[in-house]
Protein backbone atom coordinates (compact mmCIF):
# COMPACT_ATOMS: atom_id res chain seq x y z
CA UNK A 1 0.00 0.00 0.00
CA UNK A 2 1.17 3.54 -0.81
CA UNK A 3 2.89 5.18 2.31
CA UNK A 4 1.58 8.78 3.41
CA UNK A 5 4.27 11.66 2.22
CA UNK A 6 5.90 13.16 5.03
CA UNK A 7 5.77 17.16 5.33
CA UNK A 8 8.95 17.97 3.29
CA UNK A 9 8.26 15.14 0.87
CA UNK A 10 4.88 16.26 0.38
CA UNK A 11 5.79 19.94 0.04
CA UNK A 12 8.71 19.24 -2.26
CA UNK A 13 6.15 17.40 -4.87
CA UNK A 14 4.14 20.23 -5.12
CA UNK A 15 6.72 22.42 -5.53
CA UNK A 16 6.91 20.51 -9.11
CA UNK A 17 2.81 20.33 -9.69
CA UNK A 18 1.43 24.28 -10.35
CA UNK A 19 -1.65 25.29 -8.54
CA UNK A 20 -1.77 22.21 -6.51
CA UNK A 21 -1.73 23.56 -2.34
CA UNK A 22 -2.53 21.46 0.71
CA UNK A 23 -5.91 21.67 2.06
CA UNK A 24 -6.35 23.26 5.60
CA UNK A 25 -7.27 20.56 8.65
CA UNK A 26 -7.03 17.74 6.60
CA UNK A 27 -4.00 15.41 4.84
CA UNK A 28 -5.28 16.11 1.23
CA UNK A 29 -4.09 18.37 -1.64
CA UNK A 30 -6.39 20.61 -3.75
CA UNK A 31 -6.52 22.81 -6.98
CA UNK A 32 -9.62 24.43 -8.80
CA UNK A 33 -9.84 24.25 -12.29
CA UNK A 34 -11.71 26.68 -14.36
CA UNK A 35 -12.30 26.00 -18.21
CA UNK A 36 -14.06 27.68 -21.31
CA UNK A 37 -17.73 26.32 -20.74
CA UNK A 38 -19.20 23.48 -19.77
CA UNK A 39 -17.98 21.27 -22.28
CA UNK A 40 -14.19 21.64 -21.58
CA UNK A 41 -15.23 21.44 -17.94
CA UNK A 42 -16.77 18.19 -18.69
CA UNK A 43 -14.36 16.91 -21.22
CA UNK A 44 -11.49 17.09 -18.54
CA UNK A 45 -13.77 15.29 -15.90
CA UNK A 46 -14.11 12.26 -18.69
CA UNK A 47 -10.12 11.89 -19.20
CA UNK A 48 -9.68 12.39 -15.75
CA UNK A 49 -11.48 9.29 -14.62
CA UNK A 50 -9.79 7.57 -17.36
CA UNK A 51 -6.63 7.77 -15.66
CA UNK A 52 -7.67 7.60 -12.07
CA UNK A 53 -9.68 4.33 -12.73
CA UNK A 54 -6.87 2.81 -14.67
CA UNK A 55 -4.64 3.85 -11.73
CA UNK A 56 -7.60 2.75 -9.23
CA UNK A 57 -7.49 6.09 -7.40
CA UNK A 58 -10.25 8.24 -7.48
CA UNK A 59 -10.33 12.02 -6.91
CA UNK A 60 -13.13 14.04 -4.70
CA UNK A 61 -14.23 16.74 -6.89
CA UNK A 62 -17.24 18.94 -7.39
CA UNK A 63 -18.37 20.33 -11.18
CA UNK A 64 -20.25 23.58 -11.17
CA UNK A 65 -20.36 25.02 -14.91
CA UNK A 66 -17.06 25.47 -15.85
CA UNK A 67 -15.24 24.84 -12.83
CA UNK A 68 -13.83 21.38 -11.19
CA UNK A 69 -12.88 21.58 -7.75
CA UNK A 70 -10.30 18.51 -6.91
CA UNK A 71 -9.27 17.42 -3.66
CA UNK A 72 -6.93 14.42 -3.43
CA UNK A 73 -6.01 12.15 -0.89
CA UNK A 74 -5.21 8.26 -0.09
CA UNK A 75 -8.36 7.14 1.99
CA UNK A 76 -6.69 3.79 2.78
CA UNK A 77 -3.54 5.99 3.43
CA UNK A 78 -5.28 8.38 5.30
CA UNK A 79 -3.15 11.17 3.74
CA UNK A 80 -1.64 12.30 0.62
CA UNK A 81 0.78 9.25 -1.20
CA UNK A 82 2.19 9.13 -4.27
CA UNK A 83 -0.45 8.59 -6.40
CA UNK A 84 -2.15 11.72 -5.11
CA UNK A 85 0.87 13.68 -6.90
CA UNK A 86 0.76 11.17 -9.67
CA UNK A 87 -2.63 11.99 -10.14
CA UNK A 88 -2.04 15.52 -9.67
CA UNK A 89 0.27 15.52 -12.50
CA UNK A 90 -1.99 13.78 -14.71
CA UNK A 91 -4.61 16.11 -14.40
CA UNK A 92 -2.54 19.14 -14.71
CA UNK A 93 -1.50 17.60 -18.15
CA UNK A 94 -4.83 17.20 -19.53
CA UNK A 95 -6.40 20.64 -18.16
CA UNK A 96 -3.58 21.68 -20.57
CA UNK A 97 -4.81 19.59 -23.62
CA UNK A 98 -7.95 21.32 -23.06
CA UNK A 99 -8.75 25.40 -23.70
CA UNK A 100 -9.54 27.52 -20.55
C1 LIG B 1 -10.16 -1.45 -3.49
C2 LIG B 1 -9.60 -0.23 -4.17
O1 LIG B 1 -8.37 -0.54 -4.75
C3 LIG B 1 -9.38 0.89 -3.18
O2 LIG B 1 -10.55 1.13 -2.45
C4 LIG B 1 -8.89 2.17 -3.86
C5 LIG B 1 -9.88 2.77 -4.81
N1 LIG B 1 -9.64 4.19 -5.06
C6 LIG B 1 -9.06 4.95 -4.14
N2 LIG B 1 -8.98 6.27 -4.30
C7 LIG B 1 -8.44 7.06 -3.38
N3 LIG B 1 -8.39 8.37 -3.58
N4 LIG B 1 -7.95 6.54 -2.25
C8 LIG B 1 -7.96 5.24 -2.00
O3 LIG B 1 -7.50 4.81 -0.94
C9 LIG B 1 -8.52 4.37 -2.98
N5 LIG B 1 -8.54 3.07 -2.81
Amino acid sequence: MAERLAAEARKQALGGIPGWSEVAGRDAIAKTFVFKDFNEAFGFMTRAALVAEKMDHHPEWRNVYKTVEVVLSTHDAGGVTALDVELARAMNAIAKLTPA
